[in-house]
């Protein structure tokens, strides 16, 4: 099985060998899958349960001071899950699948995506909190929680441009320190060598709104799969949904471009587009695999094709 997996595009970090060593081991666990959807899922578990990054554990904390979990996943037939704003869900990535496999519908959503979970045995209620931030939210003065509008403006300001953490090149008034780890949600794409799945999966961004949700469990703008390939995006969520990036990734497979080329394309266009900051990893139909961004840094793991 071939699998790339991300972990978030944002700010360079001091130390990125911990973070890799996880990387790697989540594409390790991907590699050993049967199939595709296997794979993604397997790999971005691990990559859920370490606190390193910004999805399960460690998910970026709300404006009410609360953790809500977001992932989408699709196949190369183009099955299409996604599930968004839970509370207390570590693996959003499985409930994604479940909401794919075994509903009608595309996405649910709140505490009616974690009853759907819950119901089906996948944990709930988990301290989605890390020591990481408890700290930067001990940090925070945020207003009451029934003071809706008044969150709205504490918060506006941090949005509107590039992940804070991420001081290129976006317009975002709070650029400039990787304090909150907020650009670190997680996706891989993985390939058998004639069929595709895509996954990703996050906390958000930091002290958005309550009850936000971003690009990452909407479907062509945080991941996309057809028969061509498929893309797993990261950056400003607000700006990814505009361009639809995993989509204009996956176009440029099917027009026949390669995997990094895509990727290459994709990141350009978005950047034109919105001024704004992004990864996104690509992996086509023959597990060849490609990634490009234009924040400072974003780290992959991967087991590709390289014929
Ligand atoms: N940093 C990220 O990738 C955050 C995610 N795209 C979101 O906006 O929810």
């Amino acid at each position: 099985m071939y699998v790339i997996a991300h972990g978030g595009a944002g700010s360079a970090i001091e130390e990125p060998g911990p973070r890799q060593a996880v990387l790697d081991e989540a594409v390790a666990a991907g590699r050993d899958a049967e199939t595709p959807l296997d794979a993604v899922v397997e790999t971005v578990r691990v990559l859920e349960s370490s606190p390193r990054f910004n999805a399960g554990v460690g998910g970026s904390v709300q404006s009410d001071g609360v953790v809500r979990t977001d992932a989408g996943v699709m196949t190369s037939d183009r099955e299409v899950g996604a599930a968004a704003s839970m509370p207390g869900v570590e693996h959003a990535s499985e409930v994604a699948r479940l909401v794919m496999e075994e509903t009608p519908h595309v996405c649910v959503s709140g505490v009616h995506a974690v009853d759907l979970a819950a119901a089906s045995d996948i944990e709930v209620e988990t301290d989605l909190w890390s020591d990481r931030t408890r700290e930067q939210w001990a940090d925070e003065e945020p207003p009451a929680n029934d003071d809706v509008l008044a969150q709205l403006r504490w918060l506006r300001d941090d949005f509107g441009g590039a992940p804070e953490g991420d001081d290129s090149p976006g317009d975002g008034a709070s650029a400039g320190s990787d304090a909150h780890h907020e650009s670190d949600t997680v996706g891989a794409v993985a390939s058998d060598g004639e069929t595709v799945a895509a996954l990703t999966s996050t906390g958000g961004r930091w002290r958005a709104l309550a009850g936000r949700v971003g690009d990452v469990p909407q479907v062509g703008s945080g991941f996309f799969c057809t028969h061509a390939g498929g893309a797993s995006s990261t950056g400003a969520g607000e700006d990814i949904v505009r361009v639809t990036l995993a989509r204009r990734a996956v176009d440029h497979l099917e027009l026949g471009r390669n995997p990094q080329q895509a990727a290459e394309l994709a990141i350009e266009e978005f950047e034109d587009i919105t001024e704004s900051s992004a990864g996104v990893v690509v992996m086509d139909a023959e597990g060849r695999a490609g990634s490009a961004f234009n924040s400072d840094a974003m780290q992959t793991g991967r087991h590709a094709n390289e014929e």
